[in-house]
């Protein structure tokens, strides 16, 4: 998406250890404008699918998706990464590494918002190593829903995660995909 990939041009910074820094547009103050078209575009991708619901996980994703679900008219569910007083009932749980904080959580969704009915659509901000999308599928498994596809905005394209779960056979757009050149600067794919 050249929008998207002009801006990270424009604003995103490269830090050491390969994390993109995307936080000024993205993942922590969020250009709504750009995510109402990131939102389009994933319509455009998706809507053959017959998308009943959009998952995610928190924090990051939650945006991107309550904005990609106006587009198609669907609920959001996010999987938490927080046992609270809030959370009863039964729950689909498995436990996820995340990249950024560097340790392992147990995400959490109710039984009650996913079930074997529902053809969900995975959104998320991020692709690296491919964790928070194998967890997120592991819910669906535990639910028996349908994995229609997996809409991410940003893949980093040199870490694992795109190609494990392309070799999935699953149904995975990326909306940017950003490599490293021999000089460890970003290049699209
Ligand atoms: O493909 P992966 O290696 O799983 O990386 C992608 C995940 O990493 C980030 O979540 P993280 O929990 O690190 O941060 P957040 O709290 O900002 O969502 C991002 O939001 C994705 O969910
Ligand atoms: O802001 C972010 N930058 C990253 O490089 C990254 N990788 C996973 N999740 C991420 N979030």
């Amino acid at each position: 998406m050249k929008l998207l990939e002009e801006r990270i041009i424009k604003d995103g910074v490269l830090k050491e250890g390969g994390v993109l820094k995307v936080d000024s547009f993205l993942n922590h103050q969020m250009d709504i404008e750009l995510i109402n078209e990131i939102g389009k575009e994933f319509l455009r991708l998706f809507k053959h699918k017959n998308i009943t619901k959009i998952l995610t996980v928190e924090a990051s994703g939650i945006g991107i998706a309550c904005i990609t679900a106006q587009y198609f008219g669907v609920p959001v569910v996010f999987a938490k990464k927080a046992q609270s007083k809030n959370l009863d009932g039964e729950i689909y749980t498995t436990e996820v590494h995340s990249f950024t904080h560097n340790k392992d959580y147990t995400i959490r969704v109710s039984k009650k918002f996913i079930t074997s009915e529902d053809r969900v659509l995975v959104i998320d901000d991020f692709l690296a190593n491919g964790k928070a999308l194998i967890g997120l599928m592991e819910i669906l498994k535990q639910a028996g829903a349908t994995l229609a596809g997996c809409g991410i905005c940003i893949e980093k394209g040199f870490q694992n995660g795109g190609d494990y779960i392309r070799g999935m056979g699953i149904d995975l757009q990326s909306l940017a995909i950003v490599d490293l050149n021999e000089k460890g600067e970003l290049i699209f794919r």
